[in-house]
């Protein structure tokens, strides 16, 4: 036990990333936050920008901020999420949901493939991408087909895959498991049968080094309220790649998505470009987060944080396979993302009595417990702190 202290202390002292921890609001009344996956903690900046925006700019300027910055907000923060996915200019919004993300771009997907009848999607993804799907299916008159991960994470398209694919929605890190797919070598394979993929990037953007250009990615979108630290509720990204842009219909053209916003048109003409992909006024509060906690993960870089977090993953990992425990998520680096998911019997008791101890993890159906480990804010001793809680709470329940 102290062994693993003055580990985790010597990690600390070493991580290059440990200031960011101090720029959190941090309760102290939680030993242990390991729920960053779920949602991220509170930037302090992001305090002082909303209460600034609050007084000053919705007080102060009431309407005129939609022409003082704020309508250009969608696409400049869109830009600057784009940035940290590796998607230039011009190809990203933020504005909605991640659900209403997910049946806009799978709609207009189906519509670049009119003459393809099937939408694929992994049997276990999180439940609103299969819901989305399925829905989604049933209104164009496509067939949905799934496809399970395999025990080790990976993903085999073989099956599911072929001439009458029309789109493929994948998330890039499982929300149980952990298991990180390999999105350029998977959205090779979908294009190599002629369909188009969808990613969800909710569980890797900010946490995972991603390049959407790179890859030839048709459309991807994610949450920004995990690892880019926006808060509850906080407005999602949506990307499409510059080629499908001119052709892209998507199902709810509200008059932010038209050409000219103000011009209060008779007739929808979509705007040449990203705002396309948008519907109606967005949450500005929001999006302000959203830039803040984007320009955190920006200035600290990616790889940096990726580079802890496979240090944070191993040393839970270590800790959790000492203990003769049912890990889910995979042991190769490459192949995980930043939580780690343990199968227990009585799991949901045993979050709940961890919670008890200050010490915040998920519990997830049916028997999974998940540990969410945010490298800008989880530091090695909290995530040790956090195992120790667990691993006494499962010895006494022996
Ligand atoms: C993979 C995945 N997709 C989508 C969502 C959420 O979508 P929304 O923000 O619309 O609730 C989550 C988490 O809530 C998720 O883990
Ligand atoms: N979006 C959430 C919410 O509105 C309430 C509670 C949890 C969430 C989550 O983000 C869950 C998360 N996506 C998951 O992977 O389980």
């Amino acid at each position: 036990m102290i062994d693993l202290r003055r580990r985790a202390a010597r990690l600390d002292a070493a991580d290059p990333l440990a200031r960011w921890r101090r720029e959190f609001v941090l309760d102290p009344d939680v030993m242990a936050y390991l729920d960053g996956n779920s949602l991220g903690r509170l930037p302090r900046r992001t305090v002082e920008r909303l209460q600034t925006f609050v007084r000053d700019e919705w007080g102060g300027r009431l309407i005129r901020g939609w022409s003082e910055g704020w309508a250009e907000l969608p696409t400049a923060v869109g830009d600057e999420v784009g940035r940290l996915v590796g998607a230039a200019a011009g190809q990203t919004v933020v504005g909605d949901s991640t659900s209403i993300a997910i049946a806009k771009a799978l709609h207009a997907a189906v519509r670049l493939r009119p003459e393809r009848d099937e939408i694929v999607v992994a049997a276990h993804d999180f439940p609103t991408d299969r819901y989305l799907a399925q829905r989604v299916a049933a209104d164009t008159g496509r067939t949905l087909r799934t496809v399970g991960l395999r025990d080790d994470g990976t993903l085999d398209l073989t099956d599911v895959l072929g001439e009458r694919t029309a789109v493929v929605l994948l998330s890039h890190v499982d929300y149980r498991s952990g298991a990180l797919l390999d999105l350029p070598r998977l959205t090779r394979r979908v294009h190599d049968a002629g369909a188009l993929v969808v990613w969800d990037l909710c569980h890797s953007v900010g946490v995972v080094p991603i390049a959407l250009d790179q890859a030839d990615v048709d459309l991807a979108l994610g949450c920004t309220y995990k690892y880019l630290n926006a808060g509850p509720g906080a407005p999602a990204f949506l990307y499409a790649a510059a080629r499908h842009l001119p052709h892209l219909q998507q199902p709810l053209p509200g008059w932010w998505s038209a050409d000219d916003l103000f011009a209060m048109a008779d007739d929808y003409r979509p705007a040449p470009d990203a705002r396309r992909l948008l519907s109606g006024t967005p949450n500005v509060a929001g999006l302000l987060a959203v830039r803040e906690g984007v320009a955190m993960v920006d200035e600290a870089g990616v790889e940096a944080i990726r580079a802890k977090s496979v240090l944070l993953t191993g040393l839970v990992l270590d800790l959790l396979d000492a203990e003769g425990l049912d890990v889910v998520t995979p042991r190769d680096p490459a192949s995980r993302g930043s939580h780690v998911t343990v199968r227990l019997p009585g799991a949901r008791d045993v979050a709940e009595r961890m919670a008890e101890r200050g010490v915040l993890p998920d519990f997830r159906e049916p028997d999974l417990v998940r540990l969410g480990l945010s490298p800008l804010t989880t530091s090695f001793e909290e995530a040790v702190v956090g195992v120790e809680a667990m691993l006494d709470v499962v010895r006494s329940t022996r």
